[in-house]
């Protein structure tokens, strides 16, 4: 929809690696408009829950863990079609399957150390911005100006 948001988190090895700035450049520059963002130390309860559809695979333990080692950058970007193209920019959940020109395709070559998450539908990007913001963190984008985003 127009003014659909999505939840991006920018993973412990994107923090360490300094890739914050760069990813955030990459979503402004397309067009998309950032509503709510906080570095956090995420605990294991809220990423077990957060991959909960997750929990029968052999690398969810490794998983919970890895994503509790170090800050991540959690955020929420609005737009048009913003839950659909952000996974294009994203590039595929494996590394080695993603074109240059998308974060994992430019940035990073191992599965378990891919970098970046983002919601791989509406429904999950509702969940997962109500599981990881408070409904007061999230600022109020007026997609009314649209224009301006092209000025
Ligand atoms: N075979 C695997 N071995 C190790 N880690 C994996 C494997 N498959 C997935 N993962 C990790 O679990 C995360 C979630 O897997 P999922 O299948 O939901 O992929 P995704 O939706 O592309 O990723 P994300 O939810 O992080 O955007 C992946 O981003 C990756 O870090």
């Amino acid at each position: 929809g127009i003014n659909e948001r999505t939840f991006l988190a920018i993973k412990p090895d994107g923090c360490q690696r300094r890739l914050v700035g760069e990813i955030i450049r990459r979503f402004e520059r397309k067009g998309f408009h950032l509503v709510a963002m906080k570095m956090m130390q995420a605990s294991e309860t809220l990423l077990k829950e957060h991959y909960l559809a997750l929990r029968d695979k052999p690398f969810y333990g490794r998983l919970v863990k890895y994503m509790s080692s170090g800050p991540v950058v959690a955020m929420v970007w609005q737009g048009l079609n913003v839950v659909k193209t952000a996974r294009v920019m994203l590039g595929e959940t494996n590394p080695a399957d993603s074109l240059p020109g998308t974060i994992r395709g430019d940035f990073c070559v191992d599965i378990s150390r891919n970098v970046i998450h983002g919601s791989d539908s509406f429904e999950s990007a509702q969940r997962e911005i109500s599981l990881w913001f408070q409904p007061e963190e999230l600022v109020c984008w007026q997609g009314a100006s649209e224009s301006w985003i092209y000025e």
